[in-house]
């Protein structure tokens, strides 16, 4: 299985000058969506997944549709979910996240309706039996936090008058009982907002909804699936709503200058959804009659379903961020700038005559914008619905809007226009066309976590108008802290530690440098790549070359002799996850190189929650957790022992949680160091990526430049590709190694310890994968990842090497890389693939293809 779904969005032209195609370099953008929640459920639960049947879980079934593999996933978990709900409670609270938060409340509160009454019941048993230990404590926890406030500035005492989790005892936790104010606010919110959601989510999936059955909540055949739908949106909303209510977020009511994306939302059609109380929403029954009275326009529906044929112009946008910033619907902005005009200032006698570029201005006339074509019936239809105008060149510059075009494609696409340099000696780029390929993208997006710029002023799924933010983020950030701080006792005290063993070695120790790890008794094996390698002046890249029985293969050799062995060869950083039958074998400090650490995005927790829990702790909150802990009558239920250096780390505890996904065979001796935890890439998209090279090069020779612990070098070999693995640290290569032995294809690798910028002119092969550091674990905070900047070594010095190689060049780079600046790497007149990887509907990184694997 490659990945659950697979699509080009869009096309976007970058034009350096003129318009002609010389100048132009073609951005395919793509996106690929991966659900490995099975595995993360499996990670959070302990279960053994080398044991269970992965088709039990989806993995070789063929998923069309990710949203369905997760109700199937969801629906088979049910009761183990209900089962273990403490122990998933107690694991949220080891990995630095208040209970409340264990999981989306979605997951947990989705239900099909079949099992919705049943499963009602149940909830309420359990919530019988857990809501008085588990209030208590949260109680504790917020009584704390409200002293804490009462004690604080003004500030935070505002955020604590007005949060609802200080407010009420038991909203937290339980739907039913959460304080009328938070009830009110949903429901007005629902009853905003709940129509266009439902209605984007029925098109979302069914491209083109039939409707001569009738509307697909009357209809018999589609009956049972709107009320499903029904209750799948409801509840994923209703918790989405909670958890951000809880943050201190609010939502705005729409006004009158209801701009058009929400008027897209809901395309010629009227819907009440009556006043829904949780009790209501719970029942089949209610679901059904809670959409009884939609009024469907099927002719909008129609208008709707037409192919896309759009493009977007911006035209000398040198920087579209300042440019976003001072959009003329800005109501700050009393006169809205022409942006077009100061540009075209710059470069006087500018024209434009190149072929005519096809544009649709989007319409916004509370914005004062004024429409291209002066019709006003496109209004309101999505702009990738709307009739395409050509448009003659000398019309651009009256009435370009650049801000929108920038604004469009970064917050529906979820993509990044940076100002960073440019590769190749490009200044700039004068003109931009973007073309979507597919129907929907920005419906479908509504429904994708893109990590979308959240300011604290907007719940996250409105895009309404400005509020006052009710939470103090001081109170958040000590809370958080101290959640996290309290982690880490609990983490300490429940799990016993195995003394480590330091290791005597250093990072200047000798090391593998060239050799197969396919033979173990090889010695270096005569290579092309050997005999140029023998050339390098850098010392690392000249070290001497080891035969493999020098080398730690397996858990099982790591005597005493055998650590020692291994100390003369590994930096004293070296940390190795042992299973969890053969304990830790080696730990020491791991300062070192975290500098240069790439660090993946824990896949469940928002990433500005992680961000948080990392500053300074609440001792009021670390205090009320113990108090909680100390309280519990249940004896605890061990998920699984963890390896001492993940439980000494609570940093690392997340990412335990998540090593099926990094790694499906785990269990079976997968071995990590702590860098290696943070910067592998999920196997899922591993694979995927190995697949998309065997699709287009069958066989091939893959330089995985940087290999690290050897996620993607594994899934080439998987895939049937030879594979040069280069790192300049001998322990990742040991790993990798090690790794491949455990997933049977350490004879597909060759593994080679040096310098990538040493080595990189001298190596031969069809395809360089890419996946350099990503300069620590910040890279997520920047607004957009700069890849000459902010990598180590230097992107475009990367790319420069690799190209002398092949043209057939992978780029895994973070997701908020500036697009342009990528773009640049094909030059003018070249094309490029930007594919955005998803995991769980989450926007995780983006891939980017060169040469022969962009997929046209
Ligand atoms: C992000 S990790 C690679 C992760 C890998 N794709 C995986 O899935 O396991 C980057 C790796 O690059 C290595 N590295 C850093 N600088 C290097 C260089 N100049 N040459 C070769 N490897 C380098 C680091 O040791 C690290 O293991």
């Amino acid at each position: 299985m490659l990945c659950v779904e697979w699509n080009q969005v869009a096309e976007m032209c970058l034009y350096l000058d003129d318009m002609s195609d010389d100048s132009r370099i073609l951005c395919l953008c793509s996106r690929a969506f991966f659900n490995d929640r099975d595995l993360y459920y499996l990670g959070l639960k302990g279960i053994d997944i080398s044991k269970r049947n992965l088709t039990d879980y989806g993995e070789d079934e063929d998923e069309d549709d990710e949203q369905e593999a997760f109700e199937v996933s969801s629906v088979s978990e049910v009761t183990v979910e209900e089962a273990e709900l403490d122990s998933e409670a107690e694991l949220m609270l080891q990995m630095g996240l208040p209970v409340q938060f264990g999981g989306s409340a979605f997951e947990k509160n989705f239900v099909p309706p079949e099992t919705c009454v049943k499963q009602h019941k149940i909830r309420k048993k359990k919530k019988k039996k857990t809501k008085c230990s588990k209030d208590k404590s949260i109680k504790e926890v917020m009584d704390n936090i409200t002293d804490v406030c009462e004690d604080g500035s003004e500030s935070i005492r505002d955020g604590c008058e007005d949060s609802p989790a200080t407010t009420g005892e038991e909203g937290a936790l339980d739907p039913t009982s959460v304080e009328p104010s938070f009830q009110e606010n949903w429901d007005r919110y629902w009853n905003q907002y709940g129509q266009g959601i439902l209605w984007q989510g029925w098109v979302t999936k069914h491209e083109e909804p039939e409707l001569s059955g009738g509307e697909p909540w009357n209809c018999p055949t589609t009956k049972e699936e709107w009320a499903e739908h029904y209750n799948e949106t409801y509840w994923h909303y209703y918790g989405q709503f909670q958890y951000w209510a809880q943050q201190g977020w609010t939502f705005d009511e729409v006004s009158e200058c209801k701009d058009l994306e929400e008027a897209d939302k809901i395309p010629n059609h009227t819907v009440h959804v009556p006043p829904t109380s949780t009790e209501s929403i719970d029942c089949l029954s209610d679901c059904v009659n809670g959409v009884k009275n939609i009024n469907l326009d099927l002719k909008g529906m129609e208008r709707d379903s037409k192919p896309l044929s759009v493009i977007y112009e911006s035209h000398q946008m040198q920087n579209p961020e300042s440019l976003e910033a001072q959009c003329p619907c800005d109501p700050d902005q009393s006169e809205p700038r022409d942006v077009g005009s100061a540009d075209r200032d710059a470069s006087s006698g500018h024209t434009h005559t190149s072929q005519p570029a096809v544009k649709v201005s989007r319409n916004n006339s509370s914005c004062g914008q004024t429409p291209v074509n002066g019709e006003d019936d496109d209004e309101d239809e999505p702009p990738e619905c709307r009739q395409a105008k050509i448009k003659r060149s000398h019309e651009l510059d009256a009435e370009e809007n650049p801000c929108q075009v920038a604004a469009e494609v970064s917050t529906v696409l979820g993509l990044k226009h940076g100002t960073g340099q440019k590769y190749g000696g490009i200044s700039h780029f004068k003109h931009r066309t973007l073309r979507y390929l597919e129907k929907g993208v920005k419906h479908r997006s509504h429904f994708l976590d893109m990590h979308r710029p959240v300011k604290n002023r907007h719940i996250f799924f409105s895009e309404g108008s400005e509020v006052k933010p009710l939470k103090s983020k001081t109170v958040n950030k000590k809370f958080l802290k101290g959640v996290g701080e309290a982690s880490s006792d609990l983490l300490n005290e429940d799990l016993s530690l195995q003394k480590v063993e330091e290791s005597p070695s250093s990072s200047d120790s000798e090391g593998l440098d060239h050799c197969s790890i396919s033979d173990p008794s090889a010695q270096c094996r005569p290579s092309d790549n050997k005999e140029l390698l023998e050339n390098t002046e850098d010392p690392d890249v000249e070290g001497e070359c080891v035969s493999h029985d020098q080398i730690i293969t397996s858990p099982s050799e790591t005597t005493d002799s055998g650590s020692r062995r291994l100390g003369s060869l590994l930096p004293s950083n070296a940390i190795w996850c042992s299973d969890p039958a053969t304990g830790m074998e080696q730990e020491s400090d791991a300062d070192t190189n975290l500098a240069d650490t790439r660090q993946l995005v824990s896949l469940e927790i928002p990433d500005y929650l992680q961000a948080e829990a990392e500053e300074n702790c609440n001792d009021s909150f670390s205090k009320a957790v113990d108090n909680c802990k100390k309280k519990r009558k249940k004896p605890k239920k061990k998920v699984q022992s963890l390896p001492p250096e993940i439980a000494s780390d609570p940093h690392l505890a997340k990412y335990w949680a998540q090593r099926y996904r990094l790694f499906s065979r785990f269990d079976e001796g997968i071995k990590l160091d702590e860098e290696g935890w943070f910067s592998v890439t999920p196997e899922k998209i591993a694979e995927h990526i190995a697949q998309r090279v065997r699709q287009c090069i069958p066989g091939a020779v893959v330089v995985d430049a940087f290999c690290g612990v050897g996620g993607n070098a594994i899934q080439f070999a998987l895939a049937g590709m030879h594979v040069i693995a280069v790192d300049i640290d001998p322990v990742k290569l040991e790993l990798a190694y090690n790794n491949a032995m455990v997933y049977g294809v350490a004879d597909r690798i060759e593994l080679i310890r040096a310098d990538f910028m040493g080595i990189a002119c001298d190596l031969k092969a069809d395809v360089v994968f890419l996946s350099p550091p990503w300069g620590g674990p910040d890279y997520v905070s920047a607004e957009t990842f700069d890849i000459k900047t902010m990598m180590s070594p230097d992107g475009f010095e990367i790319f420069q090497l690799s190209q002398q190689i092949t043209k057939n060049i992978i780029y895994f780079v973070p997701r908020n890389t500036d697009v342009e600046q990528v773009a640049s790497l094909a030059g003018p007149g070249g094309q490029v693939e930007i594919e955005q990887n998803f995991l769980n509907k989450k926007l995780k990184t983006m891939t980017v293809y060169f040469g022969d694997l962009i997929r046209k």
